[in-house]
């Protein structure tokens, strides 16, 4: 029979989504040296940190895009930069959401188009609810580079959202914003974490941004000093 400890341990392993283990990197100087973070399910983290500290190059080893200098990055049990490099990409399509500041929407599309792309890949549906609380449905039939550069932020979010990720990522998603429209993009997140048993790591420089997640981390003198 398994003992109660053993329980214990199945059941936050079922929980965990995300788990980075001893990461460093360097390019011409280090950034951050055997740093550890777990990311549970309706868990939201925010990274903070000064300028130049590396929370983005923290994230994109996160989220499957680069490669640390040494540590590991476990989803779903498997080492991310020790599979093939189609697994890792199927990874990125089907259970990551990475929403940066400079979104990557299909100019020459409408704003529907986009999402109905995102749908084509992932097998799911456009959800009106999600774009009325986005406040970009009212656009959703114009081209791309008619839209605002908050509703193209906006709308590069929905589509995110749309194809269901199991963990978001979010370099400064509010970047942009005004602080009405950076509270409904925050709270859409929020939502979607909550209701898809889901994870949010967020990359920011406004502390009042980064306190509204359930932890909070300061990149400084090479490690994650833990805020909140
Ligand atoms: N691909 C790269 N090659 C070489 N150096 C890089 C590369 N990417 C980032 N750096 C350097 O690493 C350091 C950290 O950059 P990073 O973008 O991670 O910091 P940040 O904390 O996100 O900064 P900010 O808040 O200004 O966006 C910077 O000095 C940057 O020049």
């Amino acid at each position: 029979m398994m003992s109660q400890a053993n329980k214990t341990d199945v059941l936050i392993a079922e929980e965990l989504l995300l788990q980075a283990n001893n990461l460093s990197h360097k390019f011409d100087y280090e950034l951050f040296r055997d740093i550890n973070l777990s990311l549970y399910k309706k868990e939201s983290i925010a990274i903070i940190g000064t300028s130049g500290s590396g929370k983005s190059t923290f994230l994109n080893i996160l989220s499957s895009l680069l490669k640390p200098t040494s540590g590991n990055v476990v989803f779903k049990s498997k080492d991310m930069y020790s599979i093939k490099q189609n697994e890792l990409l199927r990874i990125r399509r089907d259970d990551f959401g990475i929403i940066f500041q400079a979104h990557y929407l299909f100019r020459g599309f409408s704003a529907i188009e986009n999402l109905e792309i995102a749908t084509l890949l992932s097998g799911e549906k456009i959800d009106e609810k999600l774009l009325k609380a986005l406040n970009i449905d009212y656009v959703i039939n114009q081209g791309v580079g008619e839209l605002s550069g908050g509703q193209q932020q906006r709308l590069s979010i929905a589509r995110v959202l749309t194809k269901k990720p199991k963990i978001i990522f979010a370099d400064e998603p509010t970047g942009n914003l005004d602080k009405d429209t950076a509270n409904i993009v925050m709270n859409t997140l929020f939502n979607y974490i909550e209701n898809n048993n889901a994870g949010l790591i967020l990359v920011t420089h406004e502390n009042e941004l980064a306190m509204k997640c359930n932890k909070v981390y300061k990149l400084e003198d090479l490690k994650l000093q833990e805020i909140k």
